[in-house]
């Protein structure tokens, strides 16, 4: 793994990716943030362009997270089942408006002699990628304990939820729209957005991990304008005395290289 290697030009997101259902969004927004684009526009990103944001891949054993990883990150499918034994990760590297973001997407094993080690693995997730098989309604009714331990270890107010419904080439589209209805009601009920996704077809594999990237991106750079005041640089902006009042500390973040004047920030 080279963290210096090239953003692959597959990588690079211009918009923000839609989600796949309405329903089941907590962020229905067309685009990114407005803050956020002219923030990178302007190159005020901070340290966003220098993270590693931590994703965490959980579910039942054998509900196919290993292979969704490796269908996105190596674009390969095994059909032969080996359980994942503790833990595993991958790197990817996106651009995302011009600037680097790389997601750490960290494999959990589903088996129960395993999840001890797994768990351990947990703290410091930006996103939480709960998994369960489309056609094994069992899989879906572990969700919330997945995301009850894997919370433990995470600060829920911070953190993105994804309620992944997998293997949907093997459900006929009766038995998909029953099992769909279920998981929406789930993915509401623990606040995480729903997506159905086949690692065999690669059927919104690649649309859902650049949600996943968009939206922890976007998540990041607010965070980041929050976190050093950049809120009174919008109001400066907005009486055309740009960085008057701002602390040196706050301005040296914030500034561009090229020391533009913020145009677009509302
Ligand atoms: N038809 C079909 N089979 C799949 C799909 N995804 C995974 N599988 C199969 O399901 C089995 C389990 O997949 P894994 O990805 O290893 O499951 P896992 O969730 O990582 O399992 P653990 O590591 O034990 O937690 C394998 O035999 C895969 O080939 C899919 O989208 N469609
Ligand atoms: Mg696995």
């Amino acid at each position: 793994m080279n963290l210096l290697a090239p953003v692959r030009r597959d990588r690079i997101l211009a918009e923000l990716p839609q989600c796949l259902r309405k329903e089941a969004s907590l962020h229905t927004h067309k685009d990114f943030h407005p803050r956020v684009t002219c923030a990178c526009q302007e190159h005020r990103t901070g340290t966003v362009g220098f993270k590693i944001s931590k994703v965490i891949v959980v579910g039942d054993l054998s509900v196919g997270k290993t292979c969704l990883i490796n269908r996105f990150c190596k674009d390969t499918f095994d059909k032969n089942y080996k359980a994942t034994i503790g833990v595993d990760f991958e790197m990817e590297r996106f651009e995302v408006l011009g600037v680097p973001f790389s997601l750490q997407l960290w494999d959990t094993a589903g088996q129960e002699r395993f999840k001890c080690i797994a768990s351990t693995y947990y703290r410091g997730a930006q996103a939480i990628i709960i998994v369960f098989n489309l056609n094994d309604v069992t899989s879906l009714e572990h969700t919330k304990q997945w995301l009850a331990d894997a919370l433990k270890e995470n600060d829920p107010s911070s953190v993105l939820l994804f309620l992944v419904g997998s293997k949907k080439d093997l459900s006929t589209p009766a038995q998909y729209a029953l099992m769909e209805k279920d998981a929406l009601k789930v993915a509401k009920e623990i606040k995480a957005e729903f997506w159905a996704v086949s690692s065999l077809t690669g059927e919104n594999v690649r649309e859902f991990f650049f949600r996943v990237a968009a939206l922890n991106f976007e998540a990041n750079v607010l965070a980041e304008l929050e976190k050093s005041g950049a809120r009174r640089i919008g109001d400066v902006v907005q009486t055309f005395h740009p960085f008057a009042g701002i602390n040196s500390d706050d301005s040296n973040l914030y500034l561009t290289a090229s020391k533009k004047k913020p145009t677009c920030c509302h």
